[in-house]
């Protein structure tokens, strides 16, 4: 029960200890064994209760989705904990969990720690000594009581434990996705929103954003083809993102602005406004007439090429994922003066489980590369190019004709968009919208996002 590793560190914070936290390793065993709880025969019923929630986020998050196979089930249903030198250590459904004891008390819920009507810590974090070792402890079926040196007692609920460590976090999607390439998507048969249910019943709206949040992508149906309906279908769902280009948008071929977007040529896959600090997480398109061929929109899903190169080069996912590049807009024409840099990698990943949040590529808008040793260009290449590879391949692709009335909301972070060259008349609107405000609305409505 007791891992190596954590024997060694058991020394570690000896050395600017307090007295009461030094001790020799014989007496810190014995100490250790007998701090360790382990339920009785009834109370391990309960634990499992207690702590089910954990388990069937595991469980449900592996079903959903495809990019979390690794997700283990729980080996055994028992709850055991030890208090360790260093931290508290927590087992539960195969799962060891530890909590570092400045952690624990940073994360007091105690009425005069936390304030749990604005749900904001009071606690000055600064004034925790930061070896702190609890003087006693407690546990009772549901609870781990700590006593702190100065006599103030936390209350801990070991199924909050349980849904708050890092080792939970590390097994889960912070965001459940199902990546795509043309077949899945396809046969997920994924039905659009409809515009007067969308409008007026919340089940419907959460079902689209349940759809946007599963995939990237999600339509809305019979929207009345003006730039007013598309603003009000978006202001159900977020706040527009205002940028360069406006408010809303409404564009067509003639070039008003300094940029291939307001032309008649084809595009490429790519994500938009890779050049902002934070790009725009979200794209609306609705295309209000069309008079002429062409002009199909290309959509791809990023996380499955990404999740491709992981598989396939671990080394070239990492490269991608480590290296910052920039992007960069310079547009010169007429009233338009604009300037702008973002500076990130292609792979924007949280650390602890590689789990992409973030796809910025965009080879039209990418800028002169300066911030990679010139050992590590050549790779840093090969790798973008194995990235490429995965996007462009055929079976990636899907296509689909916007018309009047169907609205297209885009995950700007994730799926990539292009078009097909065209002729004729073709006018498109949209706007961009705001990302913490789509994922407010999403959680509002109960969703994990
Ligand atoms: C959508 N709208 C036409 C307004 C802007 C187009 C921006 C095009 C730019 N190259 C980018 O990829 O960010
Ligand atoms: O014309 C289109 O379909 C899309 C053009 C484009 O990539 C954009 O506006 O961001
Ligand atoms: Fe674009």
């Amino acid at each position: 029960m007791e891992p190596v590793t954590h024997r060694v560190n058991m020394f570690r914070k000896s050395v600017n200890s307090e007295p009461s936290c030094i001790m020799p390793v014989y007496q810190k065993e014995a100490e250790a064994s007998t701090r360790t709880g382990r339920l009785t025969d009834r109370s391990h019923r309960q634990s499992y209760c207690i702590l089910a929630p954990l388990v069937s986020r595991l469980i449900r998050t592996q079903n959903e989705a495809r990019y979390w196979q690794c997700t283990a089930a729980p080996q055994s249903t028992s709850c055991h904990w030890q208090l360790q030198e260093e931290c508290l250590e927590l087992s539960y459904g195969g799962l060891v969990m530890h909590f570092d004891y400045v952690w624990l008390r940073d994360h007091c819920r105690s009425a005069s720690c936390y304030n749990s009507k604005t749900n904001q810590r009071n606690l000055d974090t600064s004034h925790v000594e930061l070896n702190i070792c609890p003087a006693n402890t407690r546990v009772d079926d549901e609870n781990l009581f700590l006593t702190w040196p100065d006599g103030h007692v936390t209350k801990y609920n070991l199924s909050w434990l349980a849904q708050n460590s890092y080792e939970g976090l590390k097994q889960s999607a912070m965001q459940p996705r199902i990546i795509w390439n043309s077949d899945i998507y396809a046969n997920a048969k994924v039905s659009p929103a409809n515009w007067d249910k969308f409008m007026t019943c919340d089940d419907e709206l959460k079902k689209f954003l349940r759809n946007f949040l599963l995939y990237g992508i999600a339509f809305v149906e019979g929207v009345p083809p003006t730039v007013e309906a598309t603003e009000t279908v978006t202001q159900r769902v977020s706040l527009i993102r205002e940028t360069m280009y406006g408010k809303m948008w409404n564009f067509t071929s003639d070039f008003s602005r300094g940029d291939t977007a307001y032309t008649k040529l084809a595009l490429d896959r790519h994500t938009d406004t890779s050049y902002f600090q934070e790009p725009c997480g979200i794209q609306v398109f609705h295309c209000l007439k069309h008079e002429g061929t062409g002009g199909r929109t290309l959509l791809v899903d990023g996380f499955y090429s990404a999740d491709q190169v992981l598989q396939k080069t671990p080394d070239n996912f990492e490269l991608l994922a480590r290296v910052p590049i920039k992007h960069e807009y310079i547009e010169n024409v007429s009233d338009h003066r604009n300037h702008m840099i973002g500076i990130g990698p292609v792979l924007n990943v949280y650390p602890w489980n590689n789990e992409v949040y973030m796809i910025r590529y965009n080879n039209y808008d990418r800028a002169v590369i300066n911030t990679i040793p010139h050992d590590d260009v050549n790779r840093w290449y090969v790798a973008h190019r194995q990235l490429t590879t995965e996007l462009r391949k055929p079976e990636n692709e899907l296509w689909v004709k916007l018309k009047p009335g169907k609205v297209l909301f885009i995950d700007n972070w994730r799926v990539l968009h292009g078009r097909e060259s065209f002729t004729g008349l073709r006018q498109l609107c949209g706007c961009y919208l705001t990302r913490d405000d789509v994922l407010n609305t999403a959680r509002s409505l109960g969703l994990q996002a």
